[in-house]
């Protein structure tokens, strides 16, 4: 996956502009940054749903183009209509053989994978259950089964562990993880925490107000790198095995309930 002077605007706003990336099979790669960063529009240009206003995206030599069966995505969370008809096995089914209605072969063969991915987000228990009936973490845990389903080059993951407790944060972060270095995928990580992945990320996408720097975690999430990003004076602190960014301007905090210290932890 490769982009080469990557710039997208809208209107007067620059999100980021002369982008230059390789993000490599087998690669961790998690993209960060404020709300209205970019960090969604990011993951849309590489799943070809939105132009680049300058540069090129490419996948495997070739422009990005939209519904490649080369990319899983996680979506970020919305929920599922309490209505809607299919169960949990359905949707991840669709992962499966979405691609191939009406040929249906091996109806066992996809039935089995079905079950393998079921187990591997811990959602064998509700295999059964309507979608809409589930919870918001269920639901999530479902979609990650459905984006590893079809063994996806490049996985692309927006916010994957939102409405997580820390137990299913740490399985379904490993899943990926495993998905990343033994199918040797390229994963590109959008999240507001770095903290859950932090043993697995291999470079960094900081995004702020128009400015970027790329890097491993080490290189980017420095006092110095994140101060210089915000144009703000911020302090980055290591407690306990953790990254907590203390001083984030006003406006760059972050406000997702479920994030813990609300104003400034990245990490
Ligand atoms: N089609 C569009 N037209 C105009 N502005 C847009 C469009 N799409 C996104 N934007 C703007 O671009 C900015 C970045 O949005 P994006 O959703 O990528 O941010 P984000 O970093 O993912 O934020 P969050 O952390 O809140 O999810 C936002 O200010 C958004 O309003």
């Amino acid at each position: 996956m490769s982009l080469r002077g990557a710039t997208l605007s809208f209107g007067q706003r620059t999100l980021w502009e002369g982008l230059d990336l390789d993000i490599n099979p087998g690669e961790f790669f998690a993209v960060l940054g404020p709300n209205g960063s970019g960090k969604t529009t990011f993951l849309k240009v590489l799943l070809g749903l939105v132009e680049l206003s300058a540069g090129t995206a490419e996948l495997g030599g070739r422009p990005v183009e939209r519904g490649s069966r080369r990319i899983g995505y996680v979506p970020q969370q919305k929920s599922f209509d309490p209505d809607t008809p299919l169960r949990a096995r359905d949707l991840v089914g669709l992962g499966v053989d979405g691609h191939r209605w009406g040929i249906r072969t091996g109806v066992a063969k996809t039935s089995r994978r079905i079950d393998e991915l079921l187990g591997f987000v811990g959602a064998t228990d509700y295999a059964n259950v309507p979608v809409g009936q589930l919870s918001g973490g269920e639901q999530q845990r479902l979609r990650v089964a459905q984006a590893l389903a079809a063994d996806p080059a490049v996985l692309l993951c927006d916010e994957p562990l939102l409405s997580l407790d820390l137990q299913h944060q740490q399985a379904v972060s490993a899943l990926i993880n495993r998905q990343c270095h033994e199918r040797d995928s390229a994963v590109v990580f959008v999240t507001h925490e770095i903290n859950p992945i932090m043993d697995y990320v291999d470079r960094v996408l900081y995004l702020a107000d128009g400015r970027f720097r790329v890097g491993t975690p080490a290189e980017v999430m420095t006092t110095e790198v994140l101060s210089e990003l915000y144009c703000s004076h911020v302090e980055v602190i290591q407690a306990n095995g953790r990254l907590i960014v203390v001083g984030l301007p006003e406006a760059a905090t972050h406000h997702h309930e479920d994030s813990h210290a609300v104003a400034g932890e990245v990490g």
